[in-house]
């Protein structure tokens, strides 16, 4: 189904940052509609376009394959473009309103939103309206994957309602607090990176499966 497919008492997931078959496999035996490969090689989850290539066939028809940039050059985007099939773009950067529609080229895209003190969240997305989706992360060094929650609360309720169909919510997420989040937000999905880690950088398959299985938990709680 992908994982832009709302439904109000389905909240879709996103797992982000996997970097081996076992990881993958994890992923999507515990029922994930989307798995993030980073291409951003400053980051201890980073993995090639070859690498990516390898993994996206483990991948079931209907889980996206995210591919996550941070200020790509065309010639890097293109590069992992023509290596391996990427299903949903995820600009996580700098990157403006045109540069995100000229790299998608028509594909689905996303547009992190770095959500710190004050952020503009009409303005975000006014600026971004072409967006497929607008991933709401925390302000953190190193653009993203920090393992801490931004202010929830800081969301203008009317702004929440509006775009919850297009919402993915990300930034420090576990099994602990998912449930929360969705019952305050209801977003389209939601999406995590170290709250299933063991350590920086290194997924733990049972993380994975507890998170997933918070989220069905909330979603069950959900009024239809
Ligand atoms: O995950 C990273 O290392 C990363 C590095 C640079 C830019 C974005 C990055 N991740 C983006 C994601 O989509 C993460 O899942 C998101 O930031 C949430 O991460 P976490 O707070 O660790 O769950």
């Amino acid at each position: 189904m992908g994982l832009l497919t709302y439904s109000p008492n389905r909240t879709r997931v996103k797992i982000c940052g996997l970097k081996t078959p076992v990881d993958i496999d994890a992923a999507v035996a515990a029922g994930v509609d989307a798995v993030g490969f980073v291409f951003y090689p400053s980051s201890v989850r980073a993995v090639t376009p070859n690498i990516a290539a390898a993994l996206i066939p483990r991948l079931p028809t209907g889980v996206d394959a995210v591919g996550l940039v941070v200020n790509a050059s065309r010639a890097q985007f293109e590069a992992i473009r023509a290596t391996c099939s990427i299903t949903l773009w995820q600009f996580h950067g700098d990157e403006t309103p045109a540069q995100c529609e000229e790299l998608a080229a028509g594909d689905p895209w996303m547009r992190a939103a770095r959500v710190g003190k004050d952020f503009a969240f009409d303005d975000f997305s006014l600026q971004y309206g072409h967006a497929d989706a607008f991933l709401l992360d925390a302000l953190v060094e190193g653009y993203g994957g920090g393992g801490v929650p931004f202010d929830w609360q800081g969301i203008p309720q009317t702004w929440a309602k509006e775009n919850a169909p297009r919402v993915v919510l990300s930034g420090g997420l576990n099994a602990h607090n998912v449930g929360e989040a969705i019952s305050r937000l209801h977003p389209c999905a939601v999406d995590v990176s170290s709250g299933v880690e063991i350590t920086r950088g290194v997924k733990d398959p049972a993380l994975m499966s507890q998170f997933v299985e918070a989220v069905r938990a909330a979603d069950a709680k959900t009024p239809i």
